[in-house]
């Protein structure tokens, strides 16, 4: 079902963070008094710190409210964070204008779960790929035509499905629009949210190769998001585990899987479905190796 991590060169192991994320602190009103004023917070996000290079893929992972979502989405100020420090290629995003913060959606974007509910279902397929285009590119027309063309080529869809709605498309197929949607502006750092948790399992490891490729070919960067321990093993090559808004442990891939720290992780390991339970004692010697 997962694809297979493909050997890359270690090259980017030595190179400076493009993301550091420090000591981030998010906290939501729960409950509001008679008078509309917080009677309850919830503490999704407690000292949250880690980084990214180039090139390379960190999963986040947790069960559900463990605040996956909302460290990506402050990752992109998409949520501001009550307290911490986020530096995304070399710039402090928190102490940015808006107008460079619309800048930096150029260069860093998101892949959401539901790619239906992501896709405005009016907007013809080419209209939705071009709109990153007018937004954040002087391209005229008949470029943003060629670009659209190109970016459904290169996720595998034709050219003629340009002019169909989302409706006329499987879950994968809206995954793969949304993936050329997102590369429209040429991302560096791609915030993936449990991007084939929605997809059939046979799909989900095509749309992974598909996020691969790209990463293999444009050396994008991305947070996966997920919950799925058995894709994040194929994917990622650094996992950090939150549990409750705090990372129980952060490491290496291989590290993470074959020689976990924590209880918790132990925990949420030992629930990770296995295709062969005979198989069960010896998983830690079939661990793929990422790219290092
Ligand atoms: N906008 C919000 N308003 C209020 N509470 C929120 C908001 N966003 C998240 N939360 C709460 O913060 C906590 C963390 O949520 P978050 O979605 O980040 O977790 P998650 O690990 O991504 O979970 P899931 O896997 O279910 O998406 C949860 O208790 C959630 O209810």
């Amino acid at each position: 079902m997962c694809p297979r991590r493909r050997v890359e060169s270690g090259r980017n192991r030595a190179m400076s963070p493009i993301l550091e994320v420090d000591g981030l602190m998010k906290s939501f009103v729960k409950k509001r008094n008679v008078f509309g004023l917080p009677a309850e917070r919830t503490h999704a996000v407690k000292d949250v710190s880690f980084t990214l290079e180039k090139g390379r893929t960190r999963a986040i992972v947790g069960e559900s409210g463990a605040g996956k979502s909302t460290v990506g989405r402050m990752v992109l100020r998409l949520a501001v964070p009550d307290e911490g420090s986020i530096r995304l290629f070399g710039d402090s995003i928190l102490e940015m204008s808006a107008a460079q913060a619309r800048k930096l959606r150029r260069r860093a974007t998101m892949i959401f779960q539901d790619p239906f509910n992501s896709l405005d279902p009016r907007m013809l397929i080419g209209e939705s790929v071009a709109e990153p285009l007018v937004l954040h590119t002087s391209l005229d027309r008949g470029g943003r035509e060629r670009k659209v063309a190109e970016l459904l080529e290169r996720v595998g869809l034709r050219k003629d499905q340009i002019e169909k709605y989302p409706h006329e498309f499987s879950g994968g197929q809206l995954q793969r629009i949304a993936i050329a949607r997102a590369l429209a502006t040429e991302p560096e750092l791609i915030v993936c949210d449990e991007p084939v948790a929605a997809l059939d399992v046979s799909i989900q490891a095509q749309v992974l190769n598909l996020l691969q490729d790209l990463q293999s070919e444009r050396q994008i960067s991305y947070v996966f998001i997920s919950h799925d321990l058995a894709l994040v093993k194929m994917f990622a090559h650094d996992v950090t585990v939150m549990r409750r808004g705090e990372i129980v442990e952060s490491g290496p891939t291989e590290q993470i899987f074959d020689d976990p720290r924590e209880t918790y992780t132990k925990e949420l390991l030992s629930a990770m479905p296995v295709m062969n339970p005979r198989r069960r004692a010896s998983r830690s010697k079939t661990v793929v190796t990422p790219s290092s």
